[in-house]
Order: structure tokens, then C-alpha cells, then sequence
């Protein structure tokens, strides 16, 4: 049913670094520092791993390799431009492992570089606005149908490849096209401005989409966080949502060798994002109502939190790639719309299943 199963590690480096390539007086030409963090995707053969159930543990030990000399370091002296562009490249080059599908370099919280498959560079940039809305077409009793808001973020995804220039589209060029939107929506009520009268995440997306595309057709996605768990992205054509749910439960690897700690009982604050793909419906402005998702799972969600996994019915075995194909498997009967489940056992590490690659990598 997924099309791929993919092995998730991300791993931090603190750095220095000078980028000449940049026009004269930009800020990040003189002496500066980050603390970097890097994250790959790869398709883990059996052949890659030790037993059964290692993937993720393997691929983060490979990048901790990888990066190790960066850390610490003035990334000048390992790169002739140490762009987050060149860095994410330069450790898809080095990290010897096959099936990498993606790499994705953060140099701040804010903003970084995915490499897709093709690697070819989207850089991103995230934004932050403060804003009032309801929604107006939900039922009587639902809870966004009062006027209600949040601190929205919103994250640009722009193909570098596509730019005549090199650097041609650099964290500047994002934060001029930004600057008039977030004049538009930061501190307003969304309903009252034209295009917004329904402000959904799907909604608000597309209109960011409409009003950037002009002035950046190299413009890949727009994503809306509307809180902390849920949003929605757009590339165009296609409408994704998520929702997020963290869990506590106890495991165990049947296929670690005697010695080996993931053998034993331990446990993990998984976080799982679960993607769903639906066309938009017109009069509600949704795919379909983050609320419905929530409901929907939250049977499976009791039958994992705060649960022992060894006991589990059906699970394989007790890692993310298991765990991922078990709620998949589950989830997909109740929530015929999910595409993607994205699991993490720890911060950034962990297994992204999904039907298909399009969308963005989501920052860490
Ligand atoms: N597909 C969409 N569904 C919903 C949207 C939307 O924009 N697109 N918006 C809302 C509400 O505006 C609401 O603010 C968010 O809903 P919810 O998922 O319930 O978010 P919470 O973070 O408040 O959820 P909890 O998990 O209960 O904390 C509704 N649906």
C-alpha cells in the first residue's frame, strides 16, 4: 500500500562559517556561527542493517559520523562555500549509505534547505503571525465556528534550482515577499480580508500561494501551522493537512542481540504525524476537519499510549518501521484520506511511510 518506507535520523552540529557568496555588506559574509542540524531520509536495505529493527539506529550513527568533523569546526575549512545548500549536498555525498531520499539541512529554527529526491535545493524560511478568525460554514456546536485565534507559522518552500541565479533566491529575497503579507495578516482578523472570508488552513495557504506565486515562481510549498499539532500544506495543485499526537509507551527489539540495551524494555515520547490527502470541499473550505481526525484515531491513539507495545496484537516487532506500518494499517480504515504517517521515537529519528514523496520534508 506505501510506496515508501523511509528511515528518519537528524543530528546537530555547532559550527562557524563565512559565506562570500553573498552580496557585499549581507550579514552571514562575516564570521558567524549556527547550531546546524541535519536530517536524511534513506531506504535501509536488510543488507544495511546489523538485525532487524537497527534502521533507525544504524542511519543515526552514519550521520553522527558523518558530521562529526563539522562540529566544533569553521566549516571553511571542509567546504569551498559552505551554504546550507552545500553542507545538505556534501553529506548526501559522504554518509556511504544507498537509498538516501531526502536530506535537509537546518542552519537556524527559522529557516534551511531540503533536498528532494532529484536533489534538487527548496531553501525555506518560517514565519510567525498573530491572528483572530472563525470558521464560518461548521456546525452550530463546533468550536471554530466561535471567533477564536492563534500564533499562525507559516513555512515557504521555494525550488533554488529553478532560480536563474545562483543563490538567486536567498533568505532575503523570502523575507521581502513576505513582508507585505505579514503587514496584511499579522495582528487582523483573517474573515475580514478579501480571500479570507473562510479561514481555513487550506484556505489560508492557498491564498499565501496565490499572492507569493507571482513574484516567485519558484515557489514549491506553503505550509500553515494553525497550532501546534495540526495545519495544512499547498503546492499548487494538491491540499495536505496533518495532525500531531504524542504518546508514552514501553518497547522492546525482538532482533537485538544479547547485550544490545534496545533489547530490553525501555521506552520512548513518540511523536506521530499523520498526513491526509483529500480534494478541498468547496463549502467547508477543508479537506477534511482536523476534529474528524482527532476522533477518528483516538481508539488506536488509547491502544498505544501509555501501553506496553511487546503486548501489542499484530505488531511485528517494536521499532518505528513496525510501529509506523502497524498504525498505518490501522488508521487507514477509519481515516480512508491518510497518506502518510510520519513516527518519531526521539526528536527527528525515526520512520516517515508513505504513499508518495510529494510535500515538503516539514522542519524539525
Ligand atoms: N482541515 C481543517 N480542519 C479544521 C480547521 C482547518 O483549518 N482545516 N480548523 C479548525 C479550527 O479552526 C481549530 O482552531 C483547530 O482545530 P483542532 O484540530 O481541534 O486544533 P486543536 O489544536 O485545538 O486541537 P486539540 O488536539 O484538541 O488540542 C478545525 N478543523
Amino acid at each position: 500500500m506505501c510506496a515508501a518506507q523511509l528511515s528518519v535520523a537528524t543530528s546537530g552540529f555547532e559550527a562557524a562559517r563565512q559565506v562570500a557568496i553573498l552580496p557585499e555588506r549581507h550579514r552571514s559574509r562575516r564570521l558567524h556561527g549556527h547550531s546546524f542540524a541535519a536530517t536524511v531520509f534513506a531506504e535501509m536495505a536488510n543488507g544495511a542493517v546489523s538485525f532487524p529493527g537497527a534502521e533507525v539506529g544504524t542511519l543515526s550513527e552514519r550521520l553522527e559520523a558523518c558530521i562529526a568533523p563539522l562540529n566544533y569546526a569553521f566549516l571553511n575549512d571542509h567546504l569551498e562555500m559552505p551554504t546550507d545548500e552545500n553542507l545538505a549536498r556534501w553529506i548526501w555525498q559522504r554518509l556511504g549509505v544507498r537509498g538516501i531520499a531526502r536530506v535537509a539541512l537546518q542552519s537556524t529554527s527559522g529557516s534551511g534547505v531540503d533536498l528532494d529526491r532529484g536533489r534538487a535545493a527548496h531553501v525555506w524560511r518560517r514565519y510567525r503571525f498573530q491572528a483572530a478568525h472563525r470558521l464560518p460554514n461548521v456546525a452550530a456546536d463546533h468550536k471554530c465556528g466561535r471567533m477564536h485565534g492563534h500564533g499562525f507559522e507559516v513555512v515557504i518552500h521555494a525550488n533554488q534550482d529553478l532560480g536563474a541565479r545562483h543563490m538567486s533566491i536567498d533568505y532575503d529575497h523570502l523575507d521581502e515577499l513576505w513582508a507585505p503579507l505579514h503587514f496584511e495578516l499579522n495582528y487582523h482578523s483573517l474573515n475580514e480580508i478579501e480571500g479570507l472570508q473562510n479561514p481555513t488552513s487550506e484556505v489560508i495557504a492557498a491564498w499565501i500561494w496565490r499572492k507569493l506565486k507571482v513574484g516567485l515562481p519558484e515557489l514549491s510549498w506553503v505550509t500553515v501551522y494553525e497550532t501546534a499539532s495540526c495545519g495544512a500544506n499547498f503546492d499548487g495543485r494538491e491540499y495536505r493537512i496533518w495532525k500531531e499526537f504524542s504518546f508514552d509507551s514501553a518497547t522492546a527489539l525482538r532482533h537485538a542481540p544479547q547485550g544490545n540495551a534496545r533489547g530490553g524494555l525501555h521506552g520512548h515520547t513518540y511523536q506521530l504525524r499523520l498526513h491526509m490527502k483529500a480534494p478541498l470541499d468547496e463549502a467547508m473550505g477543508w479537506t477534511i476537519d482536523f476534529g474528524d481526525v482527532k476522533k477518528n484515531f483516538d481508539p488506536i491513539f488509547k491502544a498505544l499510549d501509555h501501553q506496553p507495545l511487546t503486548e501489542m496484537d499484530g505488531l511485528r516487532d517494536g521499532d518505528t518501521g513496525s510501529l509506523a506500518a502497524w498504525i498505518f494499517a490501522q488508521a487507514r480504515p477509519k481515516i480512508p484520506e491518510l497518506s502518510r504517517v510520519d513516527l518519531y521515537e526521539t526528536p527527528g529519528c525515526g520512520t516517515l511511510l508513505a504513499e508518495s514523496l510529494a510535500g515538503p520534508c516539514m522542519p524539525v
